[in-house]
Parts: C-alpha cells; structure tokens; sequence
C-alpha cells in the first residue's frame, strides 16, 4: 500500500477540488492521469471536478514573478491552462494556512501566465482573469438541436449558446458536438439563459469533467458574450459588472475598462485528511 499523504477538499460555488499540497515538489513529481482520475472518484475515490496540486514555482524550475504555482488537472487526468474557481480556492487554502499576507494582491502562476488575486473583507476572493479574448462565432449541438456560439478564450476554450431555457442542453451526459476545426483541443460548452438586466445564468459542460456546477473560466467568457451582445464596447468604456448564476451558487464578473475580467465569489475548504489514493 502506497504511503498516506495529506489532502484538502475545497469548492467555489460547488465546483469542487482535491488539493495536494506539495511546497517542494516532491511529493507528486509523477502525478498521473490514473491518479486524477482515482482521486476525482466520487465514490471510490474523494470526489472532485479536478486537482490542485500546490506547489511553488521554483521547485518547478518555472520562470514566473509568483511564489505559488497551481498545477490543476481536469477530472479525466487532463491538464487546462487555467481554472477560475481552482485558483480562488487554492487562493483559500493558502490563506488558511498562514502563507500569504491577506492586505496585499496575492500573484499565482499558472499554465495561462500569472494571475492576481484579492482577498476582499466580506470573505469574497477576486482573481483577475487577464484579458478575455472574442474570436468570433461557431455552432454547438445536442442531440438534433444546434445553437450559434460565441468563441470566448480566458488562457482556455469556451463556446458560448444563448438558450431560452437553460433545460434546453438536456441532461449533457454526454459532450455536446462542436467544430473540432476552432477548437482542436476540446472546448468548454456553456448554456446561458438570461435572468435580467446584467444578470444571466449559465450551465456548463466542462472539457475534462463533465457537467459541472459551476466554472469561473466559464462566468467570465459567458459574462463577456452576453456584454457584446448587450452592445458593450471591447473593451467596455467604463467597468461593467453582470451577476453570473449558475447550478452552484452565484458569481460577479466585471468587465474593466482596461480589458480585464474579474471574477468574484465564495471559496471554501471543507475537509482535510491522509489518503492512500
Ligand atoms: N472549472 C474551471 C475550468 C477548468 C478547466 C476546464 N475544464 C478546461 O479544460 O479548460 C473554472 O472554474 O474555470
């Protein structure tokens, strides 16, 4: 039997991780796509949408301006350039622990480049997700139906439908067809419906996890198509900001002046222990 080794569970509107705390990087050097998958297990394993393995960037011999570096994986092994409500709960557990100071912005690498992140008074964490960027239109497909999609990349993929009733992507089992030829490496597909003046919710079938939750990658790029369609300026003249629901709880997300999504929301950790996994 493998040696136990420690684990967090945390989640951010219910988009829920394991995370694996390895400050030197030696713990999880060889952290393999059956292991993922083994952790992520929710019923043999502990449970999660993907894992954060937290380690520092120079144990990585990684060249980036951030202490921390969160090595996310997608539930089925994968890795994804960035995840919006892994880092903010990463960002929790480096709080909780003591290893960073709350009253300044708190820099984390990732595969996407580094990110910034905040911790706001009311238990709020924001990350800023860099500038998103709109590439244009495709189409996505469940079953016989077909929707056009906003083509949205914050460091990752999303295709964007607008739905009338977010029951439309069906139970999403299954991933929805899209055109392989825009996105050659998987694609995140949200289902957005809207609520109200800046207010939309969302669905999402996540590349690598399935149906999830919630996605913050997703918030922002859901937030953004629904902006342009809204008529928004690219970027937007003054800061705007759309309440983002989804299955999990809600987010915010605002649209700065300078070209940056925010993403802000709840993230917690919940359980701790040794697995053998
Ligand atoms: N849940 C995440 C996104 C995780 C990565 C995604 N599945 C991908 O493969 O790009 C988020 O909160 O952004």
């Amino acid at each position: 039997m493998a040696e136990p080794y420690p684990f967090l569970k945390g989640h951010g509107t219910e988009n829920d991780f394991v995370l694996l705390p390895d400050h030197d990087g030696t713990v999880h050097g060889a952290l393999s796509p059956e292991r993922v998958v083994a952790l992520c297990d929710r019923r043999a394993g502990i449970g999660g949408d993907g894992v954060l393995r937290v380690v520092r960037t120079a144990a990585l011999g990684i060249d980036q301006d951030a202490e921390w570096f969160m090595d996310y994986r997608n539930s089925d092994g994968s890795l994804s350039e960035m995840c919006g409500n892994g880092i903010r709960v990463f960002a929790r557990h480096l709080a909780d622990e003591g290893l960073v100071d709350l009253s300044v912005p708190l820099p984390v690498g990732t595969r996407d480049g580094v990110k910034v992140l905040r911790f706001d008074d009311d238990g709020t964490i924001t990350a800023d997700m860099g500038r998103p960027r709109v590439l244009g239109e495709s189409k996505i497909a469940v079953d016989a139906r077909t929707w056009p999609a906003a083509h949205v990349d914050m460091g990752n993929p999303h295709a964007v439908a607008f739905v009338d009733s977010l029951d439309d992507a069906g139970r999403l089992f299954d991933e929805p067809s899209y055109d392989a030829a825009t996105y050659p490496h998987g694609v995140n597909i949200e289902f957005v419906a809207r609520r109200g003046e800046r207010h939309v919710a969302f669905r999402v079938h996540e590349r690598g996890s399935g149906e999830t939750r919630s996605c913050g990658t997703g918030a922002c790029a859901v937030m953004v198509a629904a902006a342009v369609a809204d008529g928004v300026a690219q970027p937007p003249a003054d800061d705007v900001t759309y309440r983002v629901d989804v299955p999990g709880g809600t987010l915010a997300v605002t649209w700065t002046a300078t070209d940056r999504a925010l993403l802000a929301g709840p993230a917690v950790i919940v359980a701790r222990g040794t697995t053998t996994l």
